[in-house]
Order: C-alpha cells, then sequence, then structure tokens
C-alpha cells in the first residue's frame, strides 16, 4: 500500500473518537496500514501534539475490539498521529496546514498521497473541500481522495448543489462518501454469499421468491440528536441512504465481472427500475410513524415529542415502512418491504427473503402446516445466515420448520468503518455510495419527502417498545405476509 498522509478534520470529534481512531488501530495492529504514513488531526481546539496523541490512547482504551495488550504497538501507532489546530472556514489558515502537511511528508519520506477525511458538521464539506484546492494541499505527484460522512445533501436540489460544489476540487473518483451500512460485513458478504452459492443463485429472482423484507429496528430513542433528527426524520436518517443501499445491494443483479463499475452499474439499473411514487401512492406504500411514551426492558421511556429538544407539535417520522417495487424482469411481482424505527421492541438489522412455495396447494391436510422457506441475512448485532427449510420430526413425525444456521464470532468479526476506511486508503470504492446513486435515491424519496410536508400521509402513534405502528403490519398483510 502507497505510503500517505491522513488528514482528519474534525480529530476532536465524536464520531474520529468512536470510531475513526479504533478503526486505523486495529488496521495497524493488522500490518493493513502502510509502513510509511502520518494521521494529521486538524479541529478548532487549540491541542498539543502530546494531547492529541493522549486523547487517541483514551479512545483506544474505550472503544478498540482488541485488548491492548502490546503497549509498545500502541505507543508506536500513536507517534503517528500530530495536530494542527485550524478553523476551516479561514482561509489564510491551511497554508500552516500545507506547510505542515509537506514538511512531515519530507520528514519521514512520505510519498504525496494524501487522503482528507471530513468528520466534521456537512456545512464545512463545500469550504473545506474548495480551501483544499486553493491552498495547494489537493496539487500532489500523488493521489488524493476524499471521504464524506452523511448526510449527503437534505433533499435532491441541496445534494445535487453540493455535489457540484465538491466536483470542482475532486473528481467523482477521488470521492468516497461513507454510508457505514455498505461497510457492515454480512452487507459486504451478499455479493459473496449469491455469487459463491449457484443454489442461491439460481433462486435470486420472481420465479422463486416471494417477497424481501428489510429490516432496521433500534432500541434507541432519538438521544442528544433532536437538533439534526427533528429535521431530517428516518425517512432521510435511515431510509435514503441505508435502507436504499440494502435494497440495492440485495436486488442487484451479479455483474459478469466482480468489479467496481460492474457493480455500481448495477445498482444505478435497480434504482432506475424502481418504481416511483406519485401524490395519490405514497399513501398506499409508505407508512410513516412517531414513538409515543412505552416501555423498554421494563423502564419507561417518554414520546418523541417529550424528548429534549423536540417540538411538542412535532410531525416528524421517527418510523417508516414501505413496500416497494422493482420494475425488472428479475423482480416484476415481487414486493420488498422495509421498515426502520426508532424506540422499537430490538436492535436488528436483517434482510428476510421469503421463498414462494408453488406446491402448497397439492399438500395433505398434515402438510398444509409447512411455513414458507426463509432466508435471513443477520447483519446487527449478530453477523450471520439463516435457512428456514421444513422436515418432519423423527419422533412424533410431525412437520415442522428447522433452521440451518451460521453465526459469526463476534470477536473475529471487523467494524464497518474498518473495512472501508482500507477501502478507501487502497482505492477501491466499491462499498461507498457513488453520486447516481446517491441522487437516484434522493429522487426516489422527493414525493414522500413532499407527501410528509403537506402532511397526506397520516403520522400513527406506536408506542415505544413496540414493533412499530399497525398500519405497518397491515401493509404486509393487504399482500397476505408478515414481518418476520
Ligand atoms: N458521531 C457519529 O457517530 C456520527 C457522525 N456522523 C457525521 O460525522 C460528522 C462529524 O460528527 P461528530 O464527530 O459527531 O461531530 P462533533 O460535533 O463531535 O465534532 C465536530 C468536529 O468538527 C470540528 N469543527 C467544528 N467547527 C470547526 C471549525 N470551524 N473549524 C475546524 N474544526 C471545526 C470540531 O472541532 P473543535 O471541537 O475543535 O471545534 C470537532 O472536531 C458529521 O457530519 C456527522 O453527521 C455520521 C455518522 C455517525
Ligand atoms: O446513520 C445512522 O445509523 C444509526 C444506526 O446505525 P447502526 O449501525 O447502529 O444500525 C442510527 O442510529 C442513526 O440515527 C443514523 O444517523
Amino acid at each position: 500500500m502507497d505510503s500517505m498522509t491522513f488528514v482528519l478534520f474534525g480529530a476532536t470529534g465524536d464520531l474520529a473518537k468512536r470510531k475513526i481512531y479504533p478503526a486505523l488501530f486495529n488496521l495497524y495492529l493488522n500490518q493493513k496500514l502502510p509502513k510509511s504514513f502520518s494521521v494529521i488531526g486538524v479541529g478548532r481546539e487549540q491541542l498539543s501534539d502530546v494531547e492529541l496523541r493522549s486523547r487517541v490512547t483514551d479512545s483506544l482504551y474505550t472503544f478498540s475490539r482488541h485488548l491492548i495488550n502490546d503497549k509498545s504497538k500502541k505507543e508506536e501507532f500513536i507517534k503517528k498521529f500530530q495536530y494542527c489546530q485550524l478553523d476551516v472556514t479561514n482561509t489564510e489558515g491551511y497554508k500552516k496546514l500545507l506547510e505542515h502537511v509537506q514538511q512531515n511528508e519530507k520528514d519521514h519520506n512520505i510519498a504525496e498521497n494524501r487522503m482528507f477525511y471530513l468528520s466534521v458538521a456537512p456545512e464545512f464539506f463545500e469550504v473545506i473541500a474548495l480551501n483544499i484546492k486553493k491552498s495547494g494541499l489537493g496539487s500532489t505527484d500523488g493521489w488524493k481522495r476524499l471521504i464524506i460522512e452523511k448526510p449527503f445533501g437534505h433533499d435532491l436540489k441541496s445534494a445535487q448543489e453540493l455535489n457540484e460544489k465538491l466536483s470542482k476540487s475532486f473528481e467523482e473518483e477521488e470521492i468516497y462518501r461513507i454510508d457505514h451500512y455498505l461497510g457492515k460485513p454480512m452487507v459486504q458478504n451478499l455479493e459473496a454469499l449469491t455469487f459463491a452459492n449457484p443454489v442461491l443463485q439460481s433462486l435470486w429472482n420472481n420465479r422463486f421468491i416471494a417477497n424481501v423484507q428489510i429490516t432496521a429496528s433500534e432500541i434507541v430513542g432519538v438521544e442528544e440528536r433532536a437538533g439534526y433528527y427533528d429535521k431530517a426524520g428516518a425517512i432521510r436518517d435511515m431510509v435514503q441512504n441505508h435502507m436504499l443501499q440494502l435494497v440495492m445491494m440485495t436486488s442487484m443483479h451479479l455483474p459478469k465481472q466482480i468489479s467496481e463499475s460492474g457493480i455500481r452499474n448495477e445498482k444505478r439499473k435497480v434504482m432506475k427500475s424502481l418504481r416511483t411514487l406519485n401524490r395519490d401512492t405514497v399513501g398506499v406504500h409508505v407508512v410513516r410513524g412517531q414513538y409515543g411514551p412505552g416501555e423498554i426492558n421494563e423502564k419507561f421511556v417518554p414520546s418523541y415529542r417529550e424528548e429534549p429538544g423536540v417540538e411538542a407539535s412535532s410531525q416528524t417520522d421517527t418510523f417508516i415502512a414501505a413496500r416497494l417495487w422493482i420494475d425488472n424482469s428479475f423482480w416484476d411481482g415481487v414486493p420488498f418491504y422495509i421498515r426502520t424505527g426508532k424506540r422499537m421492541m430490538e436492535k436488528e438489522t436483517k434482510i428476510v427473503i421469503e421463498f414462494k412455495n408453488p406446491l402448497k396447494d397439492s399438500y395433505t391436510s398434515e402438510m398444509e402446516k409447512v411455513k414458507p422457506n426463509l432466508l435471513t441475512i443477520n447483519i446487527n448485532p449478530n453477523e450471520g445466515v439463516s435457512l428456514q427449510l421444513n422436515s418432519k420430526n423423527p419422533t412424533n413425525g410431525e412437520m415442522e420448520p428447522i433452521k440451518v444456521d451460521f453465526a459469526a464470532s463476534k470477536q473475529d468479526v471487523p467494524e464497518a468503518y474498518e473495512l472501508l476506511l482500507f477501502d478507501a486508503l487502497y482505492g477501491d470504492s466499491t462499498f461507498f455510495a457513488h453520486w447516481d446513486e446517491v441522487e437516484l435515491s434522493w429522487r426516489w424519496v422527493e414525493p414522500i419527502l413532499e407527501a410528509f410536508k403537506e402532511n397526506r400521509v397520516p403520522l400513527h402513534s406506536y408506542s415505544a417498545g413496540s414493533m412499530g405502528p399497525d398500519a405497518a403490519h397491515q401493509l404486509l398483510e393487504e399482500d397476505g405476509f408478515k414481518w418476520w
């Protein structure tokens, strides 16, 4: 891997502490970082290198998935960190950052490969990208790349504007938009599951699949993020990005050659085939909800409207369920159901594929009890795959569902940020959100945003600790299905 400088804007922030430092450290321990590299942390706060290193150390002790037994390794690692104080809105200040980076490249014999990670609020994306260009930080003899966090825009127009501005400083191939769901090992495994298993490959279409269900339920409420969340809601926070990415990853047809561009193309095709909703159909296919008070793990929790920072009359959605149709020859007639929400009964991200049972009607009465074959891909908090089959119990002769299970051992599973950072450093953008996908996702979501704004879709209340409003269950019952 090429030697490089990792310039981290937002080095004093929460994401750096909880995700980025531990991910870099785990990569370091696994010898997945270049031999020569430096991390230059940028923030407004006045800090010395030693103070930054001490914060990084704290973060590793608190958040790294590896126990730090080998202190010398940790010491070696934190020596790679330096700090540069900079207000990112101050154009002049970037000269100092450039000098810092250049001096360091010289001192440590690092090639001019520069990774810029914007772990800052999105309103700074534009100004930072522009100043990277203006200051000369972006004019390198090697490569330059930009990693940005979500949210990528607030709606289609703002996303397009942002993209246009970023594209003045970085080419599309240089922009790595993180969607951390694409970094989850089981999401990355989806392609391998179908590619490496001819059995699944041949069943992956509307001849054999009755419906697909994607759930991302959370126990947590809005926490301390009301300022952001109350303007976003579940539709922007989870559906526009993570849920649609999961739909793309599940339904894309495998390209002849597994490559970055091949996969990107197939994902784009899915988004283009996704049936567009309109004024009349949003209410038919989309359910929105907001949590009321309830009980979770035997503890009372308040309603969304009682959360700190939330308006007492807020109409923000904390739950969405939707039925999607992919109008292409593979998926014609197969509903894709998605649901996501806060303050639900359990934390669970999973994809369930329910298979058709064409022989159901020819069964004898005893056989009618058979359950559908289900392929479940567990993404979070447990990672694994299970297949539900029907088999006769040899003791009583009754038909019953059995499960063929694989569960990954927790300890060995890398974090999403680890996989994503490695790919970005390696220059592989397969598991990042490409502009086409982001734009097409906003396009699909736009009529829903409008309908919500005009209050054309009822806002159902659901009890905290439940699996969402009744309307979300009715959505499937209308088609003769239920959520698994
Ligand atoms: N935290 C998380 O779990 C997640 C965060 N994200 C996204 O990641 C990004 C960062 O989030 P998070 O770390 O939580 O945010 P924080 O508010 O914790 O950190 C923000 C960082 O930005 C820096 N900063 C703010 N203003 C300036 C400025 N004018 N000049 C220089 N630096 C500045 C702060 O530095 P200083 O303190 O020195 O002012 C701080 O390091 C956001 O886009 C967020 O949406 C996405 C997914 C999850
Ligand atoms: O991006 C986000 O994701 C988290 C859920 O992520 P997970 O990895 O725990 O499933 C969600 O809580 C947050 O609101 C959202 O911004």
